[in-house]
């Protein structure tokens, strides 16, 4: 029998939905694949799956969801790895690309408070638990009388924090949740006018050995371009601003036709500071609307802006 297909993979219930989700779209495109054997999910922690006591800015590095994953790649032991695009980082290591895009989710973030108020209806002083300082930003952006805390977990994890009364609200993105089959749970759903999302939320990419042209092509139907020029544009920005995981920085394009349109947002974290830039123009153009727009922001920043 022949060698089966791994799928490397985080073990969080969200990432393992997205692997099998990878897995049928596989199946769908190529039948000889529902074999037995054929396709094996193999599990990897990552480093970000055992530090659950930091935020993932004070853990600093990249890479803390993808680093074993891509290590896995590059020696063999997974064809290919499934990530969610906002936890990959700007740069990746030699010899790896994302070859695939699967088709986007829902990019917004719902909201839970344990009251049942919306963000603007919270009273003065309630507590918001939020793993990330773009979120944290942004709240405190529209409700500077909020207090932030940091909150880490997966996403069954913070919703039982909330529950036992740890903060009065969380945030968390609508697509692991609709993944995970946990939408009855929302209190409201924030649109990009409220909550700007991270960049590529929603989105799920497939990384390959750039040198692996039998894995690339088994992926090829599974790709979505409408998704793939959106993601593009939106880490075009992230890599024109080369921030840092310390800096919040959001950012969403959406498509009309051929038409992409994006806007994106780099805020102080404690939402004091906004500098914002939006762009449209055709989606073959896609990346450099996004480095344009990211060029646009980060000549107006002052200096020190950036956290290392
Ligand atoms: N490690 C955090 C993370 N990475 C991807 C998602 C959600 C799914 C997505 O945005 O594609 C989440 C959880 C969250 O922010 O609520």
């Amino acid at each position: 029998m022949t060698q089966p297909l791994r799928i490397g993979t985080r073990g969080s219930p969200l990432a393992l939905a997205q692997a099998h989700e990878t897995r049928d779209r596989l199946i769908a495109a190529h039948p000889h694949l529902a074999a037995p054997g054929a396709i094996e999910i193999v599990v990897f922690k990552t480093t970000g799956d055992r530090i659950l006591d930091r935020t993932l800015a004070e853990a600093g590095g990249k890479g803390l969801f993808t680093k074993e994953l891509e290590d896995a790649l590059l020696d063999g032991r997974a064809d290919l790895a499934v990530h969610s695009m906002k936890d990959v980082p700007t740069w990746l290591p030699d010899g790896l690309e994302i070859s695939t895009l699967l088709p986007r989710e829902d990019t917004r973030d719902a909201f839970f408070s344990r009251g049942g108020q919306s963000v603007d209806d919270l009273p003065a002083g309630s507590v918001v638990g939020t793993a990330g300082l773009r979120r944290q930003a942004q709240i405190l952006e529209r409700r500077p009388d909020l207090k932030v805390v940091p909150f880490r977990g997966n996403v069954q994890t913070r919703l039982a924090k909330l529950d036992a009364g740890e903060v009065d609200a969380t945030l968390l993105a609508l697509a692991g949740l609709r993944r995970l089959g946990l939408t009855d749970r929302i209190t409201a759903v924030l649109e990009p006018e409220v909550m700007l999302p991270a960049v590529a939320q929603g989105a799920i990419g497939i990384e390959i050995r750039s040198a692996d042209d039998a894995t690339r092509a088994l992926l090829a139907p599974l790709n979505c371009p409408q998704t793939a020029a959106r993601v593009g544009a939106e880490r075009a920005l992230l890599a024109a601003l080369d921030g840092s995981c310390r800096t919040p920085i959001a950012a969403l394009s959406t498509l009309d036709g051929d038409r992409l349109t994006l806007k994106a947002k780099v805020l102080s974290p404690d939402g004091r500071q906004v500098f914002r830039a939006e762009r449209a123009g055709a989606a073959a153009d896609a990346v450099a609307l996004g480095a344009d727009a990211g060029a646009e922001i980060k000549a107006v920043l002052p200096p020190g802006f950036f956290l290392p």
